[in-house]
């Protein structure tokens, strides 16, 4: 657990970077600093391992505190990741990766050992791991970079801004990857970026910081985006908080319709608009817009409009079905199981009286929320 009380950091110049911060990362979570340029986010995270002292107030790490500790010592204990990775660039990957338990006095063969195990864990190869990092793409070097911090086994990670300098199609691999990473590892992790989305994709907690260095709201995502604790908070989060939102409600218990579902082949309803054709395996074809003849296939003499993308109930959010209903041709979404096969529909009108009721529980059983407009 990492403990910020009353924290201050004052620079030689006069700058107040960080202003009274109080907060606390629990043991094994996912905390994001997020806010814009020059909040005081590097600053804080770079107060946790020593890299900058506070001017007031205390940081303690697992109840001590941090300025009683050894500097270099507590960094042994704490990964570190930044932008660009930050690799010696004239060491081949795999020794970038050995380079801390190098230090602390692991063999050369077993270090390399480890390295190439979490070359494979992050998603590289011992291939990779033979290049020098000028040798890999962007992603991969920030791979690197994660495989590094964490050669050591520290309980802590430190990230700041780890994926800005990568694609948003990479941005969003790595991301997915830190999450599968953190399920399996589950270590303390605070990670600095100014882009709402990542912190709320990533952040078990997600402190909102405002110029100034104030903290202007420290919770969960969701709570954030149903209760920005002000208009500052609202603005930074964006004017499509509302569907963002719905990506943590979950799609099953959405109202499913079969009726016009049909085999392809099958007679279909006479008296329906949109008939979503599937082939014999319940997988789905196309939608058929009009009547067809019994006995014929509606495939080889209609020509089906594409069903555009699926969403699975349960794995998938609620924001995905809806997705899935707006850009659908018919106005409905299409619901497969974990093999592909269509467990029916749901239409734009359905889906939005659900969501309703899922704002409408979300509100009563969230303290304080119960008259949130
Ligand atoms: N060494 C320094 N001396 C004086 N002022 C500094 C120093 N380092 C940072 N600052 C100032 O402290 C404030 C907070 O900086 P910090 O880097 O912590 O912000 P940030 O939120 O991480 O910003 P960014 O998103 O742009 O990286 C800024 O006003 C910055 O100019």
């Amino acid at each position: 657990m990492i403990v910020f009380d009353d924290v201050v950091k004052r620079y030689p110049d006069g700058t107040v970077a960080v202003d009274h911060l109080s907060l606390t990362v629990p043991e094994g979570t996912l905390t994001v600093f997020v806010g814009p340029s020059g909040c005081g986010k590097t600053t804080s995270l770079r107060m946790i391992n020593r890299m900058i002292d506070p001017t007031a107030g205390t940081i303690t790490l697992g109840g001590v505190d941090v300025m009683t500790r050894d500097a270099n010592q507590l960094r042994r204990g704490i990964g570190y990741v930044i932008q660009h990775a930050g690799l010696f660039p004239h060491r081949r990957v795999v020794d970038n990766v050995a380079t801390v338990p190098r230090l602390l006095g692991v063999s050369r063969k077993q270090a390399r050992t480890r390295a190439y195990e979490l070359l494979e864990r992050v998603g590289l190869t011992a291939e990779h791991g033979n290049r020098y990092p000028s040798q890999l793409s962007g992603g991969q070097q920030q791979r690197v970079g994660v495989a590094r911090a964490l050669a050591a086994d520290p309980p802590v990670l430190l990230m700041d801004e780890p994926f800005s300098a990568v694609d948003p199609v990479v941005r969003k691999d790595l991301q997915t990857e830190l999450l599968r990473l953190q399920g399996e590892l589950h270590k303390t992790v605070v990670l600095v970026t100014h882009d709402i989305d990542e912190a709320i994709t990533l952040g078990d907690r997600v402190a909102v910081m405002r110029p100034g260095g104030t903290l202007a709201q420290y919770s969960t995502p969701d709570e954030l985006l149903t209760n920005p604790a002000d208009d500052f908070v609202a603005d930074f989060l964006g004017l499509d908080r509302g569907v963002r939102l719905l990506s943590f409600f979950p799609s099953n218990g959405v109202p499913l319709r079969t009726d016009n579902v049909a085999a392809d082949g099958d007679s279909v309803p006479p008296d329906d608009d949109w008939i979503l054709i599937t082939d014999e395996n319940r997988r789905p074809l196309g939608w058929l817009n009009g009547p067809v003849a019994t006995g014929e296939r509606a495939s080889e003499t209609q020509g089906l409009i594409s069903f555009g993308h699926t969403f699975t109930p349960g794995s998938d959010s609620l924001r995905a079905a809806l997705d899935s209903a707006v850009l659908s041709p018919a106005g409905y979404a299409v619901a497969v199981d974990g093999d592909g096969r269509v467990l029916g529909v749901v239409s734009q009108e359905s889906l939005a009286a659900h969501i309703r009721l899922s704002h409408g529980h979300a509100r009563s059983v969230r303290p304080g929320t119960a008259t949130a407009p």
